[in-house]
């Protein structure tokens, strides 16, 4: 079992939440936005600003590439590397608010877009299925989340379930374009189906362009939706997948932790079986115990990030 270092306790609290450790990600994140206060910024952390839809194509049966303009198309959004949005919409007369986390890279300029799944019973989901381009929708941000920095581990371990990608892709595709960073990246990403595979076209080309900093496994958990062509995995993560299939000897429960992490984001029944989910505690999103697959695997609290 590995032995907790001071350095190790340090990045581990980094990664905690704003409730716990707000001044060192507030730190990091002020530093992020001075580099872009230099940029116009089409966002503010403080209000919800309307940002007009230009476009919503289905990219799934159940899920949308939405992109929002800018006021101006010199603008970038302000975001950082991981941060989310808030939206907000009026739904039967109730403010109903979000999270959703851009695809587009954070120095985009005039647009940022989403790939949103939409729910039968959802919402927020639902209200963004049915607006048309020209509407606008009141969005908010930055929210912080993992505060990512070039090379400061060697090697991250990310578990996705369908829309749990976003966050994911935001990280990855950044650090890639990066040619300072030398981060390398293991994907595991499951869905029902591979039709239900999100941005796969973008992930593929990804892992091709760079094979040795970045791979990817799929997993389908329905057996019956598999296609003849699939040479990827059958049914849930589980520890021998992740272990064969991603983590291999790089990332273990033993290995240095500074340099390694596990980020891990899906859905409540995903997030439950892989590591258990963050939660909010007295307004705050707390990380929570660690639990499921990761914990059986020897992973720490410290070791693991959930979004
Ligand atoms: C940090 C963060 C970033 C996110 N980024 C994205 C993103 O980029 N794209 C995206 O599509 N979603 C994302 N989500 C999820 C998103 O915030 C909403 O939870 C989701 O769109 C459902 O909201 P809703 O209002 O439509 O459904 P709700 O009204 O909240 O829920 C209605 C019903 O839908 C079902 N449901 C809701 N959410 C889920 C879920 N995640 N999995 C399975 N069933 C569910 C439940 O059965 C629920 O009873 C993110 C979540 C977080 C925390």
């Amino acid at each position: 079992m590995f032995k907790l270092q001071p350095r190790t306790i340090l990045r581990g609290a980094m990664i905690l939440p704003m409730g716990y450790l707000g001044k060192t990600i507030y730190d990091n994140m002020q530093q992020r936005n001075s580099i872009y206060a230099e940029q116009k910024q089409a966002l503010d952390s403080s209000k919800f600003v309307p940002l007009e839809l230009a476009s919503a194509d289905k990219i799934s049966h159940d899920t949308k590439k939405y992109v929002f303009k800018f006021e101006d198309k010199d603008q970038v959004s302000g975001l950082h590397v991981a941060s989310c949005v808030l939206t907000m919409a009026n739904i039967d007369g109730k403010n109903v608010v979000r999270p959703y986390t851009p695809v587009t890279h954070v120095d985009e300029k005039g647009h940022m877009d989403f790939v949103i799944k939409t729910y039968e019973k959802g919402n927020m989901s639902k209200h963004l299925d049915q607006l048309k381009p020209g509407d606008k929708l009141l969005i908010k941000g930055p929210i912080p989340k993992y505060p990512y920095k070039p090379n400061e581990k060697e090697h991250i371990g990310m578990i996705a379930g369908g829309t749990g990608i976003a966050p994911m892709y935001q990280i990855f595709s950044h650090a890639l374009a990066n040619p300072e960073d030398k981060t390398k990246f293991s994907l595991l990403y499951s869905n029902v189906s591979q039709e239900d595979i999100l941005l796969r076209k973008e992930i593929d080309e990804l892992a091709k362009k760079y094979p040795n900093r970045f791979k990817v496994h799929y997993s389908i958990s329905k057996k019956d939706k598999v296609g003849t062509d699939w040479k990827y995995g059958v049914g849930y993560f589980d520890k021998k997948v992740i272990e064969e299939k991603a983590f291999k000897s790089e990332i273990t429960p033993e290995g240095d932790q500074s340099k390694n992490l596990v980020l891990v984001c899906g859905p409540p029944r995903f997030m439950d079986a892989i590591s258990g989910d963050s939660y909010f505690e007295n307004g705050k999103k707390v990380q929570g115990p660690l639990k499921g697959v990761l914990k059986e695997m020897g992973f720490k609290e410290q070791d693991v990030f959930k979004f």
